[in-house]
C-alpha cells in the first residue's frame, strides 16, 4: 500500500491544525508522527484512517500500484486509539468472533491462538467490562496487530500498559511489521523506536511555516 498526502491541511473552525503537508507513506516502512500534546498527531492519524475529513489538499491510497477508493483502503486498515471503544458486553472470545467477521486474522491464526498471543488465556470467558485498563489495551493492540491488514495505525499504543505490556507490544509489532505500512502517533520513544521515519507535525503548523 502507498498513501500520498498532497498539500494536506486541516482546520477546525478558524484554527488551522496543519497545512501544506506533502508526504508519501509506503508498505514495508514504519512512520512515527511526533509532536507535543495538542499538536495534531491524532488529527492526522484519523484523516489517514478515513475517520476524519481534511480541509484542503488530497489524500490518495494505492494498492499494488493502482489507486483505490478510500472505502477500499478501509478494508486494509487496523486502527487502535484511546478514543476507540471495545464492546464491553462481550466476553473476550465473543469480542474476537465479532471483530473477525469484519477483519479476518493474519495467517492461520485461530481465535484461541490469538488469546494465547495476547497472554489472556485465563480471561477468555471474562466480560470485557471486567478487564483492567491494561488488559483492554492489550486486547485492542492484539486485534489490530493480528488482523490481516496492510495498514496499521497506532495512536498512543502503550496507554495503560506496564513494562511487561510495553515489552509485549514491542515484540509483537516487530514480529508482524514486515511488508506492512505502520503509522504510530506518539510522544514516547518506546512506542516508536522501531520506526524508520519521523514526521514532526509541528513542521506543518502555520506559524512554523510563516517564519521560514
Ligand atoms: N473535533 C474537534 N473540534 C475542534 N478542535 C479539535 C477537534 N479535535 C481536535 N481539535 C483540536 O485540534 C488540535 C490537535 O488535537 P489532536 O488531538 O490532533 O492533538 P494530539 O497531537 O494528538 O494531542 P495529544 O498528544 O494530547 O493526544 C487541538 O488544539 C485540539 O483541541
Amino acid at each position: 500500500m502507498q498513501i500520498n498526502l498532497s498539500n494536506l491541511g486541516k482546520r477546525y473552525n478558524y484554527e488551522w491544525i496543519f497545512r501544506n503537508l506533502t508526504y508519501t507513506l509506503e508498505s514495508g516502512t514504519s512512520y512515527a508522527i511526533l509532536g507535543h500534546n495538542g499538536s495534531g498527531k491524532s488529527t492526522l492519524l484519523t484523516i489517514i484512517a478515513g475517520h476524519n475529513l481534511h480541509s484542503e489538499g488530497d489524500i490518495t491510497y494505492k494498492l499494488d500500484g493502482k489507486t483505490i477508493a478510500p472505502d477500499k483502503a478501509y478494508r486494509e486498515l487496523s486502527l487502535t486509539a484511546p478514543y476507540l471503544e471495545l464492546v464491553e458486553e462481550f466476553t473476550l472470545l465473543e469480542m474476537i468472533a465479532f471483530h473477525t467477521r469484519f477483519k479476518p486474522l493474519r495467517g492461520d491464526l485461530s481465535h484461541q491462538n490469538l488469546v494465547e498471543r495476547m497472554g489472556l488465556q485465563k480471561s477468555r470467558n471474562k466480560y470485557i467490562k471486567d478487564f483492567s485498563s491494561g488488559m483492554k489495551q492489550r486486547l485492542k493492540l492484539g486485534l489490530a496487530i493480528y488482523s490481516d491488514t496492510q495498514l496499521l495505525v497506532l495512536d498512543e499504543p502503550t496507554t495503560n500498559l506496564d513494562q511487561e505490556g510495553i515489552d509485549w507490544y514491542q515484540n509483537h509489532v516487530e514480529q508482524n511489521k514486515a511488508d506492512r505500512l505502520i503509522v504510530v502517533g506518539s510522544n514516547i520513544v518506546h512506542e516508536y523506536s522501531f520506526c524508520e521515519h519521523h514526521l514532526h507535525i509541528t513542521d506543518y503548523h502555520v506559524q512554523a511555516r510563516q517564519v521560514r
